[in-house]
């Protein structure tokens, strides 16, 4: 980006996808879902909803995207908390002057059921973005069975100016 950002309101928008694989925990907007017979299979943590969220972040200020601050080729990555992505893109969208006003999030994936769990990963989101947990919107759907071995995550927000 070469100018500075004036909008009074920017939108952001991310995505992800992990393939889904046994003997791997499964940890979605930092939750780790308890009765997951499958996991991420990633370089990081693999938190497809934490991806998202930390690429929404970056997109509403057209700041890139997570490959290129957290390369998957770098061993130091290995495992990475997740938590540790989004509050770096936190940081920089703060730098710039925006704080997010709320979020909505989209979940795909066919198994487990994620409903009883709704609240944690939005109370969990809502704290790595200094938000209420009201401002956070959590969304499940299933593939319908298109995509069982696969989770898929979209986010969207919104940055308001704040100095
Ligand atoms: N992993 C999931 C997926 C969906 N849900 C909930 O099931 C309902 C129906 O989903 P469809 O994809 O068939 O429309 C919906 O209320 C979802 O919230 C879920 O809890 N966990
Ligand atoms: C997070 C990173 C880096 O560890 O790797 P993965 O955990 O594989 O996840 P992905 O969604 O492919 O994002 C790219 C990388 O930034």
């Amino acid at each position: 980006m070469t100018s500075s950002p004036t909008l009074p309101y920017r939108i952001g928008f991310g995505e992800d996808a992990h393939r889904l694989s046994g003997g791997r925990p499964l940890i979605l907007g930092g939750v780790p879902i308890p009765n997951a017979e499958k996991g991420a299979v990633a370089h990081s943590d693999g938190d497809a909803v934490l991806h998202a969220l930390a690429d929404a972040l970056l997109s509403g200020l057209a700041l890139g995207d997570i490959g290129q601050y957290f390369p998957d080729t770098d061993a130091a990555h290995k495992g990475l908390d997740s938590a540790v992505i989004v509050a770096r893109a936190l940081d920089l969208v703060q730098e710039r002057g925006y704080v997010p006003a709320n979020v909505a999030l989209v979940v795909t994936l066919d198994k487990p059921k994620l409903g009883p769990l709704r609240a944690a990963i939005a109370q969990n989101v809502a704290l790595l973005l200094g938000l209420p947990e009201s401002e956070v919107g959590v969304s499940f759907k299933t593939s319908e069975g298109l995509a069982p071995d696969h989770v898929q995550t979209r986010v969207t927000l919104l940055l308001v100016r704040s100095a």
